[in-house]
């Protein structure tokens, strides 16, 4: 009866001199009102005469029963409120106990007996501290000891440990339940399960780190990779210009790796160039950076170098165990390098002025006979440099699959129609783009890297054909190039078969294009390879003709099907008499040779109605398309217009 408003003192109830009735009626009402203590005084006021006590011990008799239902109605509604923090404490999927100010386990929903495999009364007088992992323990006690009274608080990712030792992560939140009774705290605890999230969230950490490090070390080696380089150059950078310092940059090539790994294959390769990474690192100091920019490529920077003396001592020491043979796979190996060197600031004060000085360095130190060392010198060329590092790209390029084709369209002079594709190689170069074929074809050829790219040019093109034929797109015919020094290699039509054979493409829809001046310089070997190649069933022309001053007895004996008007003929046509004159001949000697005829190089209508009324009825040039990638190829020439 404590919630009773305390009786208001009003001057008009204070029942001064009114006749007992009054005061009893108004003692009635205020009971009804349940206003007992104003009740109370209004009684109290009167004469206690025993009529009137009796009446006033019945008014108190109300009074008891009203106060009575009043009870069992606020005993209804605690119950009525304990069966649904029952219900809710026993169905609610998350965990929760209640702790005793001892922090003993006093109750424990089934969420929580199935989190933390407490079984039957077995968690009663259990310490909850026992259900924190060592680890956390100890912050838990703090933040509990230090809550506020009647306050709540969440400790987020709890480690706790079941009754059977298995680790789990949850938020803890603890709330003091308020209590009648001061000096017995009691807690209750919610737990969520974080287990889950957390793992995930670790997961996910663990897989960045990973992706972080496979995009900043090389996979072979586990040194740091050209990105990883790059970013500690240009903060080596950073504090040389600060602290006034002077680093060193040396670029590491070895020698003939090549011949290592087309000997005696790549896993020795791949197991010489981690113990070269063995070696290097060994050789530097914790400030120091060594990284494998790829291949058989390792860079190093030398960070505040006293003098460029300290260098050489580096070097030196570098070239000592290149000296020793290379323990690999049970054999003994020996390696040379080639070290470029340049320094910062004076060979150069920003980043791409020293990687490409002590690229220079490298290649001067190569071409000065290889297992040695250059530092960086400004009469150093430029040119030839760029030059060998093209080389030594073209050699990755192979193996990178960088190369792409291109198609240029030949057509019927007279109809337009498309008859064939020239397929025309491109070098993705990855860092200067698309790169020519006059560029790096002449390369191949120097390098003896022609006839791995021949070969790969040829599967492409006859891939790309099959594949178009596959889609319903039909090309009548393929021509591709075939560098003369390919034919030389008597394993050539061997080769040719199995591409053939490998991409299913039809033999005589392909066509070999060699080039006159080359041919007519071989001939005697060109008319034994031509010879084999003609009895895979293909076709083969000769290109830029007019150029290479053909022995006529010579083109006779060639099994030719084709000769291409060089294009530097057709470019005059028209306006160039000695032009019309030379395209004219050529026109005639390929019928009097029964051979076919193609121009190259049209570029004006005038060129193509000259051509087509001299009698030479297929053409290419940029008056139909350039070469083309193969999605342009299908959308200007082979899918039918709307
Ligand atoms: N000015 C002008 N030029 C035109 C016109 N139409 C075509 N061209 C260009 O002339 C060249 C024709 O190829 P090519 O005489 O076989 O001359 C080729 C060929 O000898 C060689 N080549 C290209 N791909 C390969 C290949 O896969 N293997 C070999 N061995 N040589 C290739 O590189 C040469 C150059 O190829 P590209 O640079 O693609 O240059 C192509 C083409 O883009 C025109 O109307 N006007």
């Amino acid at each position: 009866m404590s919630s009773r408003p305390p009786p208001r003192p009003d001057p008009t109830e204070d029942g001064l001199g009114e006749p007992a009735d009054g005061l009893r009626e108004r003692a009635l009402a205020a009971l009804r009102a349940r206003r007992f203590d104003l009740a109370e005084e209004i009684l109290s006021h009167e004469d206690p005469g025993p009529a009137a006590l009796i009446e006033n011990l019945r008014i108190y008799q109300a009074e008891l029963e009203i106060q009575n239902e009043e009870l069992a109605q606020s005993q209804h509604r605690i119950q009525e409120a304990l069966d649904r923090f029952t219900s809710f404490f026993n169905t609610l999927p998350i965990a929760e106990l209640v702790i005793d100010p001892q922090g003993l386990i006093q109750e424990a929903n089934p969420a929580a007996q199935r989190l933390f495999h407490l079984r039957g009364a077995h968690f009663h007088q259990h310490f909850f501290a026992r259900l924190i992992a060592e680890s956390d323990r100890e912050t838990v006690i703090d933040v509990w000891s230090g809550l506020a009274e009647n306050s709540s608080t969440v400790i987020p990712e709890v480690r706790f440990r079941s009754r059977s030792d298995e680790d789990f992560i949850g938020d803890l939140h603890i709330a003091q339940i308020p209590s009648l009774d001061q000096g017995a705290r009691r807690y209750v605890c919610a737990i969520i399960d974080r287990t889950e999230a957390v793992r995930q969230r670790q997961r996910l950490r663990e897989t960045s780190e990973r992706l972080d490090y496979l995009a900043h070390h090389d996979a072979l080696t586990g040194l740091p990779n050209r990105t990883y380089f790059q970013e500690r150059l240009e903060q080596c950078l950073q504090r040389a210009r600060r602290y006034r310092r002077q680093f060193a940059l040396l670029f590491l090539d070895l020698d003939r790796f090549k011949e290592v790994n087309d000997t005696l294959g790549h896993h020795v390769g791949d197991a010489l160039l981690c113990r070269v990474a063995e070696v290097l690192s060994a050789q530097i100091r914790t400030v120091d950076t060594i990284a494998r920019l790829g291949g058989d490529e390792f860079v190093v920077i030398l960070e505040d170098i006293p003098a460029p003396r300290f260098v050489a001592h580096f070097v030196d020491r570098v070239m000592e165990e290149f000296d020793r043979p290379f323990q690999v796979e049970g054999r003994e190996f020996f390696v040379t390098v080639s070290i470029g060197i340049s320094l910062y600031p004076s060979d150069g004060r920003e980043f791409e002025t020293l990687v490409r000085h002590a690229d220079i360095a490298m290649y001067q130190a190569k071409k000065a006979g290889r297992n040695g060392f250059s530092f960086f010198e400004p009469t150093m060329s430029e040119g030839a440099a760029e030059r060998l590092r093209l080389e030594h790209d073209l050699r990755l390029a192979l193996q990178r699959d960088e190369f792409i084709l291109y198609y240029q369209p030949q057509v019927d002079l007279t109809t337009g129609e498309l008859i064939g594709v020239e397929a025309l190689c491109r070098w993705r170069h990855p860092q200067l783009g698309l790169l020519s074929p006059t560029l790096f074809i002449p390369m191949a050829e120097q390098l003896g890297l022609i006839d791995t790219l021949g070969l790969k040019v040829l599967e492409l093109g006859c891939r790309q054909i099959v594949d178009w034929d596959a889609a319903g797109l039909h090309v009548p015919r393929l021509a591709v190039n075939l560098s003369v020094r390919e034919l030389e290699r008597s394993q050539l039509p061997g080769r040719i078969a199995a591409i053939l054979e490998r991409t299913g493409m039809d033999p005589a829809r392909l066509e070999l294009e060699v080039t006159e001046s080359k041919l007519m310089r071989h001939a005697e070997m060109a008319i034994h390879a031509l010879n084999a190649m003609r009895a895979l069933g293909v076709t083969l022309a000769i290109d830029d003709f007019g150029t290479g001053y053909s022995s006529l007895s010579y083109l006779k004996r060639l099994p030719l099907n084709r000769l291409k008007i060089d294009r530097s003929f057709v470019k005059g046509l028209t306006q160039d008499v000695n032009d019309d004159a030379i395209a004219r001949a050529i026109i005639a000697l390929a019928r009097a040779l029964g051979l076919e005829v193609l121009a190259e190089g049209i570029e004006a209508r005038e060129q193509a109605d000259f051509l087509f009324r001299e009698g030479c009825i297929e053409g290419q040039g940029y008056l139909y398309d350039r070469p083309l990638t193969p999605e342009e190829l299908v959308v200007n020439w082979l899918e039918p217009s709307e």
